[in-house]
């Protein structure tokens, strides 16, 4: 559609080096022909220029010192790109890959998973090229207090909203806080979330991700009058994410049979599923001694050193580590041995050609932005109880979480019928995610 592919054409013009934000863009503007074609009015508001260029864009010096003694340089990252609906809201990602382009692919996604929500969030995300991996605890606090003396000003409760992903958990959270409360000399503890329980986190929040994924897993198989007993699953990543899918699957009768991260993969035929395996997990997670590889030689099985666990026989994979983890090659195994539901835990881990070949061919995709997107949703929750000055129980949480993802998949699904694309969860869901926002931007003028 002509409007369509003059906005991809100025936007590849203008940003020839971030690949991941233009696949990201692509892939949503794509979903939304229906819409457009039904609504010509919105070429000439400039509807997608607007949606596709980010409010704010902030890029600052990280100085730190190491153990040694030595000054290290950092570079910090904050995309603040639609606040239609509320406050800028996204996690923070700390690794080494971590880029411009990647910073902005993740915010831009955010936008459309934060509407799907229900809950009123606006769309952001930021991090850094540090790796907290091999790092002291002293290092990871210095750092953070660096990277927190510049984000201050840009942030607050009704601002601007971060939290975790890759390479940030509770302890970089606590130390950010730290730094933004002796900074602005106030207990503004709705500034950023998931923070621990003592100091107004929210029950669920660290499960909240994984759980989510496999609430909305449940919605797609009872489509398919199916269900998670006696399914196995192929799950990427060993982190936030994947624990959260590993425990839940457990309780619905699945059995997750790897995890994985940037050294290889671990097939455990009998499941990660016992109390001892997961608290292992954690282990890794907060070690930088314990590795994947001491799960193989602990609990008897094997380590592929290198490989995805993309070309196992399983039912089901969650995809739970990283961008474009999932291509052409891994989605023709997957087929070839049976797998019929990819779920996305990770943020766009399948490539444009995984998807293609992969729902062309009898599998069912659930997209990133619906599948993972319990983790903000209960981070608004957390929004919610810090400005209540309260707490809600985990069972409370955790029910209000189900029926987020629920209303997800339902109002996915609807958005898709309503422009005659028949089951389709990709298109529904960013035409869904668009629908919500584009009426708060034409609600409040051109901006
Ligand atoms: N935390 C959250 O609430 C949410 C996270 N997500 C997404 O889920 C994914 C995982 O995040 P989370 O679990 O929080 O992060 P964690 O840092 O807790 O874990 C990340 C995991 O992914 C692996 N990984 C990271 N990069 C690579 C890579 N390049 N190749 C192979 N493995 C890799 C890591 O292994 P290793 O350490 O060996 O690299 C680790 O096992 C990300 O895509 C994130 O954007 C989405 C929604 C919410
Ligand atoms: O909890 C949040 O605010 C952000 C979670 C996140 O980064 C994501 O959904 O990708």
């Amino acid at each position: 559609m002509e409007y369509i592919e003059r906005v991809l054409t100025n936007l590849k013009a203008k940003n020839t080096d971030q690949p991941e934000f233009i696949q990201a863009v692509e892939e949503v503007l794509e979903s939304l022909e229906p819409v457009i074609k039904a609504h010509p009015e919105y070429e000439d508001m400039a509807i997608l220029e607007r949606l596709t260029e980010p409010e704010r864009t902030l890029m600052f010096k990280v100085p730190w010192m190491d153990d040694q003694g030595k000054v290290q340089v950092n570079r910090g990252y904050r995309i603040q790109f639609s606040s239609a609906i509320g406050p800028y809201k996204g996690g923070l990602r700390f690794h080494p890959s971590v880029n411009l382009g990647i910073i902005k692919f993740l915010g831009f996604e955010q936008i459309f998973k934060n509407s799907l929500t229900t809950l009123p969030i606006g769309g952001g995300k930021g991090g850094s090229d540090f790796d907290p991996q091999g790092k002291s605890d002293a290092e990871v606090m210095r750092f953070c207090q660096s990277f927190m003396t510049e984000l201050y000003r840009h942030i607050g409760p009704s601002v601007d909203v971060p939290a975790g992903d890759i390479g940030v958990g509770g302890r970089e959270i606590g130390y950010l806080f730290g730094q933004y409360k002796r900074i602005k000399d106030a207990y503004e503890n709705g500034v950023l979330t998931g923070k621990g329980m003592t100091y107004g986190g929210s029950l669920i929040r660290p499960e909240a991700t994984g759980f989510g994924a496999v609430y909305y897993g449940k919605e797609v198989l009872a489509h398919f009058n199916d269900t998670y007993e006696g399914k196995t699953i192929a799950v990427s990543g060993y982190g936030n994410v994947a624990w959260g899918v590993c425990i839940k699957a457990k309780e619905y009768g699945a059995k997750v049979v790897s995890i994985s991260g940037r050294d290889g993969y671990v097939y455990d035929p009998d499941g990660i599923n016992t109390d001892e395996k997961i608290d292992f997990l954690l282990k890794i997670r907060s070690s930088n001694d314990v590795k994947l590889k001491d799960y193989a030689e602990k609990f008897g099985c094997e380590f592929h050193p290198g490989e995805k666990p993309w070309g196992l026989k399983v039912d089901m994979a969650f995809p739970c580590a990283t961008q474009n983890e999932i291509g052409e090659e891994e989605a023709k195994q997957l087929i070839a041995n049976g797998c019929k539901y990819i779920i996305e835990g990770a943020n766009m881990p399948s490539t444009p050609e995984a998807i293609a070949y992969f729902t062309a061919n009898g599998g069912t995709l659930g997209p990133a932005k619906s599948a993972n997107a319990g983790g903000v949703a209960v981070s608004a929750l957390e929004m919610s109880q810090n400005s209540m000055r309260y707490n809600w129980t985990s069972e409370e949480v955790d029910e209000k979480l189900h029926n987020i993802m629920k209303s997800i998949f339902n109002n996915s699904v609807a958005a898709a019928e309503k422009y005659g694309l028949g089951f389709d969860l990709i298109k529904g869901a960013n035409i869904a995610g668009f629908e919500k926002v584009v009426e708060a931007m034409i609600s409040q003028g051109i901006y």
